[in-house]
């Protein structure tokens, strides 16, 4: 699918200023076709000026940018017919029916006349919205104009995709479904970036996360290195009596822990290996302490996430 063999997206030391605000301070980004990378990181941390850039639609201030291939500065329109982009805030002309819509991108992506119905028809029912055919975009509802946005972006059937936020208006059928299209494009070589604070959503979504820190890339790492039974996250023990839960774990040389509140009855230990959570819980149940459940404690991202954010604070 790559054809030029290379990567999807590749910049390099991308500088943008807002006035005094420098939004990105020589941020690097790779990100190859075939997989779902996540672009992950706090309030302002610069991840829609990156992806503004990325699609063309912001000049960065320094920095080279290169999307299928081709230098987005020089030479943009080749690049945008490489890239699909969905925005966080999705401005629609009210005024069209949801098929009028679509038609106007299929126009200027250059689809001809007779294919425009069949790829219109088709994306509809992709985002599940075969439904809403001739009715006005103003009548749909966030999270179904979220969805016409994501038709809008696989229009003219781009290698490169560029998502912000694009769950956050969903509801959980349309978040799965989504999830499952997101991964069905990178298993046909897309190359899919997405930024979302829905950690444990992607989780189950991405291949790599990228961790975006004041303006720069301050971590890139495969999921399963995060979130695999090698990853260190927290885990939640309850257990139906907490005095000897508290007094086993107590003699656990060197064992972090805390006790998880009255309502999840019980205490929150690590972060540990998927194996060393299994030998607490073995040293528990042998001493007799009446264990009833054994979880991580919230996603292995989200823990993932916080201990990389924790000295940066
Ligand atoms: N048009 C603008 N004018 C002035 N400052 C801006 C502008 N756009 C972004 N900024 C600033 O640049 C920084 C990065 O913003 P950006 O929107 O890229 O962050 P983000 O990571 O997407 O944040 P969030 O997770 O809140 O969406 C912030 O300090 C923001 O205030």
């Amino acid at each position: 699918m790559a054809g030029d063999g290379g990567l999807a997206i590749e910049a390099r030391g991308v500088v943008r200023r807002f006035g005094p605000v420098e939004a990105l301070r020589g941020l690097d980004i790779t990100v190859p076709y075939g997989q779902v990378t996540a672009l992950v990181g706090a309030n302002g941390a610069g991840k829609t000026t990156l992806l503004l850039i990325l699609a063309t639609l912001l000049a960065p201030d320094a920095g080279t940018v290169r999307i299928a291939g081709h230098d987005a500065l020089a030479q943009p329109v080749r690049a945008r017919e490489a890239l699909g982009w969905m925005p966080d805030t999705f401005g629609v002309y009210d005024q069209l029916t949801v098929d009028e819509y679509l038609a106007f991108f299929a126009d200027a992506y250059g689809l001809s006349k007779q294919e425009r119905p069949r790829r219109i028809r088709a994306l509809l029912s992709l985002v599940h919205l075969e439904d809403r055919l001739g009715q006005p975009v103003h009548a749909l509802s966030r999270g179904q104009k979220q969805r016409l946005g994501m038709a809008r972006a696989l229009v003219h059937r781009p290698r490169v995709l560029l998502l912000d936020e694009p769950a956050s208006g969903l509801d959980p059928r349309s978040r799965i479904e989504l999830r499952d299209l997101l991964r069905s494009l990178a298993a046909d070589g897309v190359a899919v970036l997405v930024s979302s604070h829905i950690l444990s959503e992607l989780e189950e979504i991405a291949d790599r996360v990228v961790l975006v820190d004041h303006g720069r890339t301050a971590g890139d790492h495969a999921m399963a290195e995060i979130a695999g039974a090698a990853a260190r996250v927290r885990w939640r023990i309850r257990s139906l009596d907490l005095e000897p839960l508290a007094a086993a774990l107590d003699r656990e040389p060197g064992l972090a822990w805390k006790g998880a509140g009255d309502a999840a009855g019980g205490a929150e230990v690590g972060p540990l290996t998927e194996d060393e959570a299994a030998g607490l819980l073995a040293r528990l149940v042998t001493a007799g302490v009446p264990v009833s459940g054994l979880a991580p404690a919230g996603s292995a991202l989200e823990s993932a996430y916080l201990a990389m954010t924790e000295d940066r604070r």
